[in-house]
């Protein structure tokens, strides 16, 4: 673990420093942005911790220019709740308050690891593939990943990593979808200082920053043809020349490249070349789709409930039967991803300590969200309907279903029919409203992370939003609600 500490911590720096050290992170450190910025493009971090004086509104952004895709956390005096919301608003994942706790900077640590750690499976198809992947992971051999969106193939590749001797090194992963075809090549092989307009600095490419480790290409195939042949010559010559480099630079790396085309049907296309495809493909790892891994349903959405009550700070729920019906009997087109943000929005709608089905809320064809009851798709989400917000509010307060918790004596099954019971004779749009204003409380008024736990475009969440405030009701803004 690679922690890049920014700013003096409040005179706090010596202690953080070894405490992440004795963790065993390798601890670097800038005084300031332009420092920060300068460090990432010569050596790589894996984690940011910064003091929250530094202008974290100004650091992320830039982050996000360069394409550096690293967690923040921010660290300030005290646990006063606002400083705390606004650098998690500004785009910190998590707040540490100072001095430094050890437990407090060891959970952080962990949970970074362990984001890249975590590969749950218990169904026989995946356990299969898991087998042949623990028995190429140990060699050198390039490996290509192939599976449909969301099923898991990073995980795949940062397990793969774990399992090899390079377990120790840099694990690096570049998404060749994700950044513009003209600075590809450069985030790839770096540059020299002037090479192009907006080169103001030499900076390393991806793969001099994961020398002597593993370098994952996500989605290769969205490649172009051209910079395919440059990778091609990286990988058999295992050298790399920086854009407007003079002289070539030795690299040692093994790689791991995913995709979710049919990359044999887009060598048969000319859009992919077929010497770079035998070069990558030595060995191919499928990752099903999740609806072909029933077993691993239940596991994973286990894991994510457990995983999210703990991020909301809420007790664990046991998932209940009925529940688990519902989520099997669904198709997952979005895989693993889907099921994350289902139970994510699960949890948040879950009014006891079980989540049973009135808690799944899963898109229907057109992409609204559904509400499921015993398995069955219950009703599907609509316009926007008028009524009286003032009645809607008070009703929401007196029979919500996600009003606070109330000490029950009932059976399980019997607090399922009474959470159900308290929605019916209310419209699919005022339960939508009060999942979307809950969701939005929960994440301190963060508009794309609410978007994202709700499985809807930002801009739907937007133009919900302010009908509701046209409605008159009180919509959360940035910073407030409960975390
Ligand atoms: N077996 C698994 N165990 C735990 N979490 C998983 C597993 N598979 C996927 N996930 C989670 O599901 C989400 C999607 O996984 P991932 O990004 O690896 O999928 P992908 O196939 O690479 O997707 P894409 O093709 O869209 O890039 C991530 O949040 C990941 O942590």
């Amino acid at each position: 673990m690679r922690l890049l500490i920014v700013g003096t911590l409040d005179g706090q720096l010596g202690a953080a420093s070894r405490i992440a050290m004795n963790r065993g992170a390798q601890v670097t450190h800038a005084n300031d942005i332009e420092t920060a910025l300068s460090i990432l493009r010569s050596k790589g971090a894996d984690l940011l911790m910064v003091e929250i004086s530094v202008d974290i509104p100004n650091l992320i952004p830039r982050l996000k220019a360069e394409h550096f895709a690293l967690p923040v956390v921010a660290c300030g005096i005290g646990t006063d709740p606002k400083t705390a919301a606004a650098a998690i608003r500004s785009g910190a994942k998590e707040y540490i308050p100072l001095p430094p706790e050890a437990d407090m900077i060891a959970a952080v640590l962990q949970a970074v690891a362990e984001d890249d750690q975590n590969f749950i499976y218990r169904d026989d198809v995946m356990k299969n593939v898991a087998a042949l992947a623990d028995q190429v992971a140990p060699s050198e051999a390039s490996i290509m990943i192939t599976g449909e969106s969301g099923t898991g193939k990073e995980v795949m590749a940062r397990y793969l990593h774990g399992k090899s001797r390079r377990a120790n090194l840099p694990f690096v992963a570049v998404n060749c979808a994700a950044i513009p075809e003209n600075l590809l090549e450069s985030e790839l092989f770096g540059h020299e200082k002037g090479a192009f307009t907006g080169a103001v600095a030499k900076r390393i490419g991806k793969f001099e920053e994961a020398d002597k480790g593993t370098l994952l290409l996500d989605e290769i195939s969205e490649m172009d043809v051209r910079l395919q042949a440059k990778l091609l010559r990286a990988i058999q010559e295992r050298q790399i020349d920086r854009v407007g480099g003079s002289k070539p630079v030795d690299v040692d790396i093994r790689i791991i490249a995913t995709s979710n085309r049919n990359l044999q049907e887009a060598v048969k296309e000319g859009t992919f070349r077929e010497d770079l495809f035998f070069r990558l493909n030595v060995v191919n790892l499928r990752v099903p789709p999740l609806r072909e891994r029933p077993k691993d349903i239940e596991a994973l959405a286990q894991h994510f409930s457990d995983k999210y009550a703990e991020v909301n700070q809420m007790g664990k729920k046991a998932i209940t039967k009925s529940a688990f019906e519902a989520l099997t009997h669904h198709s997952w087109p979005g895989n693993v991803r889907e099921l994350e943000n289902a139970m994510h929005r699960a949890v948040l709608l879950a009014s006891g300590d079980e989540i049973g089905p009135e808690a799944i809320m899963l898109p229907d064809a057109s992409g609204n969200l559904t509400l499921t009851m015993g398995g069955a798709t219950a009703a599907s989400a609509p316009e926007m309907t008028g009524g009286n917000p003032a009645n809607l509010a008070s009703e929401t307060a007196a029979t919500g279903a996600w009003a606070a918790n109330e000490a029950s004596t009932a059976s399980p099954s019997q607090e399922e029919d009474a959470q159900t019971a308290n929605l019916v004779g209310r419209t699919v749009a005022e339960v939508e409203r009060d999942l979307i204003i809950d969701t939005l409380k929960h994440c301190i008024g963060n508009r794309t992370h609410a978007a994202n736990i709700l499985g809807i475009s930002i801009r739907t969440l937007r133009n919900k939003l302010n009908q509701y405030q046209t409605d008159g009701i009180n919509v959360p803004q940035p910073g407030e609600g409960v975390r």
